[in-house]
């Protein structure tokens, strides 16, 4: 029995022993993710020690990912440091209303919700007591309306203190990867990651060794500005993968700077990301076809301009977009001539809606229209045809999984939907 288990005080809550006085399984101290989110694969990126490029890591896997069209979203967890709005250039604030908070979007629709996009002020420090913080970090987790996210990224302080503890025991993490630089101290460093992955029961994807090397502009010699790295044999030493080598480049840190990550093309995180994927498949896959619904009629609530209406209850039309085979055939508006949320969640029923794209909307008829297989992608806003086109191509992602309507009660389908048969 270890010292801990010795000394135990009976709450695990706290603790990151694996002991057998433990009182409660690892499972039961997670936190259940916000009930309108449906979060197929969820990875932690960590660092023993800060500015190693953590961040970078954790945004630019998030956005190869993307580019190869997996639903991707970052839950910022390094609340005393957040870079990842600035690096993605999202300088808007979150919104919220009785549901949750809403995630904001990148410019290729990555969902990413950080402690600074609920500050007034961007500069603002966060000074909180670490209590604070990890309750906060819980709280992107239980309280932001996700949607469906295939891939979520969850991007850790550094070090192995209180709020990376918090995350292992709260959030359902699949793996983490390691970021490190080459330095003197990575072994000790690596260590403490891998010890505590590995107390907490969570499997280690493998270790990316970032500031690798600079290439000589003229000769492409690759110089270990850093010393020699012995990335390879720490690896061999914690029986992990090496997942990547990345040189310290103006590349990056010029596209980080100007907010275009997207933007930035570089094959040094291929490897990692194909053993993601084969590793852990994060696809929410639609045999019945009810996530991709080539065949819709949306529904949006819009005043007199054609603009999003932001109050669903007193919403007085709704443009109607009928799409087959993935193409919009027509649009058509209809006039409610009807009060309140509920008449209206019954009028979308009637006329047979398969998606409403709407601004702020309340519960009860989300109750409605999720139980008639209705899926709501809510807190939008602006032209309603340019909104419909961005769902449509898939920059715009549901905020609910709806049932699914479209196989009756078989089991397995894989749709992703929430529907009693899964
Ligand atoms: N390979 C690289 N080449 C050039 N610049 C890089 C590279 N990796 C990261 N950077 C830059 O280094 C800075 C620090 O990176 P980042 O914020 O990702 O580190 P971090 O490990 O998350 O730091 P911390 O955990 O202390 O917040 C950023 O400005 C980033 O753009």
């Amino acid at each position: 029995m270890s010292e801990a288990s010795e000394n135990c005080s009976g709450s695990c809550g706290s603790c990151s022993e694996d002991c057998s006085s433990r009182q409660q399984s690892k499972e039961e101290l997670y936190e259940p993710v916000n009930q309108y989110s449906k979060v197929n694969r969820v990875i932690g990126v960590v660092s023993g020690k800060g500015g190693v490029g953590k961040s970078f890591i954790t945004s630019y896997l998030s956005v190869l990912l993307n580019r190869k069209g997996y639903e991707t979203a970052i839950l910022d967890a390094d609340i005393t440091g957040p870079s990842i709005p600035k690096t993605f250039g999202i300088h808007e604030k979150a919104k919220g209303n009785e549901l949750g908070i809403f995630p904001c979007y990148s410019k290729n629709g990555i969902k990413v919700m950080s402690v600074n996009l609920l500050l007034e002020e961007e500069e603002m420090p966060v000074i909180w007591r670490g209590p604070i913080i990890a309750g906060t970090v819980k709280q992107f987790w239980t309280d932001v309306v996700w949607g469906n996210v295939e891939y979520m990224f969850v991007d850790m302080p550094p070090g192995t203190g209180d709020v990376p503890l918090t995350v292992f025991q709260s959030i359902p993490l699949d793996g983490i990867v390691i970021v490190t630089s080459p330095q003197d101290l990575v072994s000790m460093i690596v260590g403490k990651a891998v010890n505590m992955a590995k107390a907490m029961n969570v499997p280690i994807i493998g270790l990316v060794e970032n500031y690798s090397y600079v290439s000589c502009g003229n000769c492409g010699e690759q110089i270990q500005v850093f010393g020699k790295s012995n990335i390879n044999e720490v690896a061999e030493k914690y029986h992990i993968k090496v997942l990547g080598k990345l040189p310290l480049t103006p590349e990056i840190s010029n596209a980080v700077d100007s907010e275009n990550i997207e933007g930035l093309e570089g094959s040094w995180l291929d490897d990692a990301v194909a053993l993601i994927e084969e590793n852990y498949p994060g696809r929410i896959q639609s045999e019945c076809g009810c996530k991709t619904m080539q065949n819709q009629r949306i529904a949006v609530t819009v005043d007199e301009e054609g603009n999003i209406y932001q109050h669903f209850g007193s919403c007085e039309r709704f443009a109607i977009y009928d799409i087959e085979n993935g193409v919009q055939k027509s649009k058509s508006i209809i006039e409610t001539n009807s009060k309140g949320h509920d008449e209206i969640s019954r009028l979308l029923v009637e006329q047979d809606a398969t998606t409403l794209i709407c601004g702020g909307i309340g519960e009860s008829a989300m109750k409605i229209l999720m139980s008639n297989q209705i899926v709501i992608v809510p807190g939008q806003q602006g032209d309603a045809d340019v909104q419909v086109a961005a769902y449509l191509d898939g920059a715009t992602i549901a905020s609910s999984s709806p049932t699914c309507g479209n196989h009756d009660g078989e089991e397995g389908c894989g749709c992703g939907c929430n529907c009693s048969c899964h």
